[in-house]
C-alpha cells in the first residue's frame, strides 16, 4: 500500500467549478514528486485537499494506512502532518515578526523551550532567515517573505511537505538553497511534493511526475520516460526539457538525469 492513496477523488467549489476530476494518485513514503500542468489544471486544489484545507466531495484519501474524514480530530491531526507552503506567502504570514511567524504552528503543536529554540536555529539556518527574524514580515520583500513561510512549515516538522511553486520571486541563489534544503529533507526520508512550471527543474529533481490537466491525471511515471513523449507535451501544453531537446537535437541515445552530466558527455 503507497503511504498517499488518493482513489475517485473529485472537489468542486462553491461556485460549481470542478478543480478535481475522478483524481487516483498513488505516492510512496519519501518520494521526491513534482506535479505539472498548465494554469488552472488543479495543482493547488490538490494540495489543499491533501493538507485538509479542503476536503473532496467524492473519493477517499489514504494517508499512511488511515482513511482521511472530515472530522475536526482527523483534520488536525492531518495539519501536523502534512505541511502546506502557500504559493502566495502573504496569504500564510501574519505575525508581528518573522520569529514569531516561524513559531506559531510549532508552539501551537506544542513545542517550548530548548526543544523549540533547537528548532528555531535549525530552520533559520536552513532557509537563511536568521537575519530576518526582528523584522515584521510585511517589511520583507516577496522572496524572503517565501523563505519565512517556507521556514514556518517546516519547524512543524510534517512528515509530508507541499509546496506550490516554491521557487516564485526567489533569485538564483536562493533557490538553489531551497533545492539544498529539500535535498536535506529528502534524507530525512520526508516526502515531498512540488507544483511547479519550472519544467528544467521537475526533470532533473523529481523522481515522480504527475501531469495534471482541468483537474485530472493525464499521467504519472518518472520524468524522464513521461516528458519525452510529444503526444502528452502537447495535450498538457508543457514543453520539453532542455536536456531532452539537446539529446533528441544531437541525436544521442543517451538521456541524462541532470544538465551536469549531460556536459560531461
Ligand atoms: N477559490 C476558488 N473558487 C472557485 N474556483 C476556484 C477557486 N480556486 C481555484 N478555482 C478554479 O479551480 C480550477 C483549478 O485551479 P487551481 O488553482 O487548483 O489550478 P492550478 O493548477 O494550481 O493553477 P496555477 O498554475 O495557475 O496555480 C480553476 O478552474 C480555477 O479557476
Amino acid at each position: 500500500m503507497s503511504y498517499i492513496q488518493l482513489e475517485h477523488i473529485s472537489f468542486e467549489y462553491p461556485n460549481q467549478t470542478l478543480a478535481l476530476d475522478e483524481v487516483n494518485l498513488n505516492i510512496d513514503k519519501g518520494q521526491k514528486v513534482a506535479v505539472v500542468g498548465e494554469n488552472g489544471s488543479g495543482k493547488s486544489s490538490l494540495f489543499l485537499c491533501l493538507c485538509g484545507i479542503h476536503h473532496a466531495q467524492t473519493g477517499r484519501y489514504i494517508l499512511d494506512g488511515e482513511e482521511q474524514k472530515c472530522k475536526r480530530k482527523d483534520r488536525n491531526k492531518l495539519f501536523r502532518k502534512v505541511g502546506y507552503v502557500f504559493q502566495d506567502p502573504e496569504v500564510q504570514l501574519f505575525a508581528s515578526t518573522v520569529e514569531k511567524d516561524i513559531s506559531f504552528g510549532a508552539i501551537n503543536a506544542g513545542m517550548k523551550g530548548e526543544a523549540l529554540q533547537a528548532c528555531m536555529d535549525e530552520v533559520m539556518e536552513m532557509t537563511q532567515t536568521h537575519d530576518l527574524r526582528k523584522k515584521p514580515p510585511h517589511q520583507l520583500s516577496y522572496g524572503q517573505k517565501k523563505r519565512v513561510a517556507i521556514a514556518g512549515v517546516l519547524a512543524c516538522k510534517p512528515e509530508v511537505l507541499l509546496l506550490d511553486e516554491p521557487f516564485a520571486w526567489l533569485d538564483n541563489q536562493q533557490k538553489k538553497n531551497t533545492i539544498q534544503v529539500l535535498d536535506h529533507l529528502h534524507e530525512q526520508n520526508k516526502t515531498i511534493i512540488i507544483s511547479t512550471h519550472d519544467i528544467n527543474f521537475a526533470y532533473e529533481w523529481a523522481d515522480k511526475l504527475v501531469v495534471m490537466k482541468e483537474g485530472r491525471v493525464l499521467a504519472t511515471g518518472h520524468p524522464q520516460g513521461l516528458l519525452d513523449n510529444e503526444d502528452l507535451l502537447e495535450k498538457a501544453g508543457l514543453e520539453m526539457p532542455l536536456i531532452l531537446k539537446l539529446t533528441k537535437k544531437l541525436d544521442l541515445d543517451i538521456r541524462p538525469n541532470t544538465m551536469e552530466e549531460f556536459l560531461r558527455v
